[in-house]
């Protein structure tokens, strides 16, 4: 039966993918969503600053929350395409340095490691030493998960295959950048399910299993995206967002609402409980405002897993809604007028490991930096003041070098002091200390500015694949009876390809 009226709760990326999706395919019903904000995108952020040097101005782009995307998501390209986006597009080739470049800082040393970039710079890199005798051993390594598991965190995994030292250098390093989290709590199984599928398929070794999915992933069939010619804009793009940020996707996705003759958008509309009505199957749901409750027939939540649980009657909890561990990071963006050096080499950034003490309060808290200005520059507006006073849309002297630093996530003693932990006099000596110059070759910063992005990024913790499944099971039974729907970053993947994917598929069983 054609759901009657669907509320979406949540104006997050996925609260907008799934009411976009749900208005296409369910044209006859009437769909509301709900956000409890004024502003829609939730952790999608991208704002302008001015700033000026001497006769250089500029215009410089700043995210707080993610800034690029992969051209791996179908479901993003796809609404590249129905939302129109192409021409906004901003890439980053596979050949860039901002691709093919990428650093650790370990801590205790100055300066950066860089990571190897193929098979033929593993033999050169200062990593190699840790890196090629694991790599070489794994595969004669006898297959040792333990038979009976069904999870097991990502730092438990990489040491049974890889070593203790691979496993918290490399592992910890690759989770603070995409979880801020600790690998030693990270499910392996959510977080990384093709390691664990390699492993599977591989009869006990990880490198044999990824050797032989690639018989397999060529003989895989197409699906029902709709892609128009956006796939070949992404030939050869490693990363790409849009000229205003990644923050576009989001307004986009709210102005083709706008225009839904079957979707209502309420902002400042907090969702106060969930209350099934008497006798039919509907939901009634309070709201914070002075309005009255919205029935709805159907529901999709989008809401993070614990906000969802604060909403249930007594009477209908739901299994693990408090199981997993969101992670808070704050982020610093930082712009620097031009040198005549460089102030970093050309890459991505740099990752921090897990010192070996763990995380002490002694730590500088540093999970790692982005050199911004390196992947997607074009998002910058140059403008060069003539000497009459009158502006021109110019290339100028030289660039602003634009980064930002990433603090927090399991170092929680940054998160409980955030305005001490961050104040520029900290900072730039850390960070010219990272980068192995002197902290005298840094110019005083243009723009410097914290923001702390609590909960940000939910990281499931071990046993999180079977929870989930326990969840959506609970769903399907009574009283919930398959008309509420959970989803979001909480549920499956965090980027925000799998949250655009978690909207659209949304409701694919009413
Ligand atoms: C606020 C900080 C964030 C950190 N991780 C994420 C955010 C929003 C989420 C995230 N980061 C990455 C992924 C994987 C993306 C994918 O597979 O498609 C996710 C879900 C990878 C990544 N990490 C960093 C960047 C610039 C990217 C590319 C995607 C993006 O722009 O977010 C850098 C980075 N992120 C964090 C840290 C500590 C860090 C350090 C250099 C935390």
């Amino acid at each position: 039966m054609v759901p009657s009226h669907i509320a979406v709760l949540g104006g997050g990326i996925t609260g907008l993918s799934a009411a976009y999706h749900l208005a296409r395919r369910f044209p006859s019903s009437r769909i509301t969503l709900l956000e409890k904000e004024r502003r829609l995108g939730g952790w999608l952020r991208s704002e302008r600053v001015e700033v000026t040097h001497g006769a250089d101005r500029a215009d410089v782009l700043l995210e707080s929350g993610p800034r690029t995307l992969r051209p791996n998501s179908k479901a993003l390209l796809e609404l590249i395409h129905l939302l129109g986006l192409r021409d906004s597009l901003i890439t980053t080739p596979v050949t860039s340095p901002a691709a093919t470049r990428r650093f650790l800082h370990i801590p205790g040393t100055k300066g950066l490691t860089a990571l190897p970039s193929s098979p033929r710079s593993l033999f050169t890199s200062p990593l190699a030493r840790l890196l090629i005798p694991s790599i070489l051993r794994e595969p004669w390594i006898k297959p040792n998960r333990p038979h009976d598991a069904d999870d097991e965190s990502f730092d438990a995994f990489v040491s049974r295959r890889f070593g203790n030292e691979v496993a918290r250098v490399f592992g910890s390093a690759l989770v603070h950048g995409i979880y801020a989290a600790d690998s030693r709590e990270l499910s392996v199984r959510a977080a990384f399910p093709t390691l664990w599928e390699a492993e599977e398929r591989g009869k006990g070794s990880v490198l044999k299993g990824f050797l032989k999915r690639r018989k397999d992933v060529r003989s895989k069939e197409g699906d029902d995206y709709e892609l128009g010619d956006v796939v070949v804009a992404m030939k050869g793009v490693s990363v790409y967002s849009f000229r205003d940020g990644i923050e576009t996707l989001a307004t986009r996705l709210a102005k083709a609402l706008h225009h839904a003759s079957n979707v209502t958008v309420r902002t400042t509309q907090q969702v106060t409980g969930l209350c099934f009505v008497h006798g039919s199957s509907d939901i009634d749901i309070s709201l914070s405002s002075s309005q009255p409750p919205l029935r709805a027939s159907h529901i999709v939540s989008t809401l993070p897993l614990p906000t969802l649980s604060t909403l249930l009657p007594s009477s209908h909890i739901l299994p693990h809604l408090t199981a997993t561990k969101p992670s808070s990071v704050v982020v610093i963006n930082i712009i620097f007028p031009p040198t005549s050096t460089p102030i970093h080499p050309p890459g991505f950034g740099y990752l921090v490991p897990r010192p070996v003490e763990g995380y002490t309060e002694e730590n500088e808290g540093v999970l790692g930096t982005v050199f911004d200005s390196a992947a997607l520059d074009a998002q910058d507006v140059y403008y060069h003041s003539s000497r009459t006073g009158r502006g021109s849309q110019e290339q100028s002297g030289g660039r602003f070098t634009k980064l930002t630093m990433m603090l927090g996530g399991p170092h929680t003693h940054i998160l409980n002091n955030t305005s001490q932990s961050t104040t520029p006099s900290r900072m730039l000596p850390l960070l010219a200390s990272h980068l192995g110059i002197p902290l005298s070759s840094l110019p005083p910063p243009l723009h410097f500015r914290v923001t702390l992005q609590k909960d940000c990024i939910p990281a499931p913790r071990v046993g999180h694949v079977r929870r989930m499944e326990e969840l959506k099971d609970a769903l399907k039974r009574g009283p919930w009876n398959g008309r509420v729907e959970v989803v979001g970053a909480g549920v499956g993947g965090v980027s925000v390809g799998d949250c655009v994917r978690a909207g659209r598929e949304a409701g694919r069983g009413w």
